[in-house]
């Protein structure tokens, strides 16, 4: 991010190694939080209140992100993905619930310690190009700028910086400023500033949103490399069925809680999953409403090792009314 200022303080950071001994490192470190996710949201409610109105954004979110997996979150305008992702790049607070990141809970943290997880724990990249990288300065000083905050050596992080501009496929821009780059290498040197201090959680807002199509692969391969070859756990928001089709788990979010997702095998088809909560309410994907009519009252029944869900009609095909 670019938000940080040079009056912030920060604690110390030794030399920074060769790139990817770093990464290696990071990804062999003992993970205490990895049995129980690296992200973990319970019951997000994030309440907005101006003078006449109130807007929950989040109504009881339920998230559990494991560590290393890359995740794309969809849903409709409105539905809350930008408020979870401000509120995990804790840049935002949550009105209650609880939401923990590599071991950090967001609700109680004080300002030192937040100001230390945005600039080690979380990194983020934006949709508007222009949001993620000074545009006085060229690309390779952009990635080095996260990492002077965070003390590391002069020419480590112009070491670093470089070796992360290569990794992410856009060695050739180091010395050019933003306005030289097109939007998609923008995004690609902002994937490098945003993973320039290693963070374990990559948070990315519809990071292709404003690209072409072949720009936008570019960027996410960007991302995966980040995901696969970095070590950093992604959440991507997105509208983009190129991301949203290619990443293994495919989060929805509808009025504020998560509804259904998507898990795909490698090469294979997803399945689908929806999320039961604490009371045991589900909500089922709207193909399957659609499909079998479901509406109102539906029809349940126990099956040896699962539940029937029947629309409420004897007369429908295949309706336990029938079989009997
Ligand atoms: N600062 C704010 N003050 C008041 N209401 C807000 C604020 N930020 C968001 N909201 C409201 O909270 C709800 C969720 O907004 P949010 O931006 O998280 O949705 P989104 O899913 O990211 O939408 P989009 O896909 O359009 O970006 C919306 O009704 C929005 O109007």
């Amino acid at each position: 991010m670019t938000e940080m200022s040079e009056g912030d303080e920060v604690g110390e950071v030794g030399e920074v190694s060769e790139l990817a001994g770093l990464e290696a490192r990071a990804r062999a470190s003992v993970r205490p939080v990895a049995d129980e996710g690296l992200v973990v949201c319970d019951n997000l409610v994030r309440v907005y209140r101006t003078d006449e109105v109130e807007v929950q954004a989040l109504q009881g979110l339920d998230l559990v992100i494991g560590d290393g997996e890359c995740v794309a979150l969809v849903g409709a305008s409105g539905s809350g993905k930008s408020t979870l992702l401000s509120i995990l790049s804790g840049l935002d607070l949550p009105t209650a619930g609880r939401a923990k990141v590599a071991g950090h809970d967001l609700l109680a943290m004080g300002r030192r310690e937040r100001l230390g997880y945005r600039r080690r724990t979380v990194g983020f990249v934006w949709q508007q190009t222009g949001r993620n990288l000074l545009p006085y300065l060229t690309a390779l000083e952009n990635v080095a700028l996260p990492m002077k905050y965070a003390r590391v050596p002069h020419r480590s992080r112009r070491e670093r910086a470089a070796e992360l501009l290569d990794v992410l496929g856009v060695a050739y821009c180091r010395d050019r400023r933003p306005a030289e780059l097109s939007g998609g290498e923008q995004q690609r040197v902002a994937v490098a500033v945003a993973t320039a201090n290693s963070p374990r959680v990559l948070l990315a807002d519809e990071p292709t949103g404003e690209l072409d199509t072949a720009s936008g692969a570019d960027v996410f391969a960007a991302l995966r490399r980040a995901n696969e070859e970095l070590g950093a756990t992604v959440l991507v928001v997105t509208h983009d069925p190129l991301v949203s089709d290619q990443v293994r788990r495919t989060v929805r979010i509808r009025d504020g809680r998560t509804s259904t997702e998507t898990l795909r095998e490698q090469g294979g088809e997803g399945a689908e999953f929806t999320v039961l909560d604490r009371v045991g309410r589900l909500q089922l994907p709207t193909e399957y409403v659609e499909r079998y009519g479901l509406r109102g009252r539906v029809r349940l029944t126990a099956e040896p090792g699962h539940v029937g869900v029947w629309p409420d009609a004897p007369e429908s095909p295949g309706s336990p009314e029938r079989e009997r």
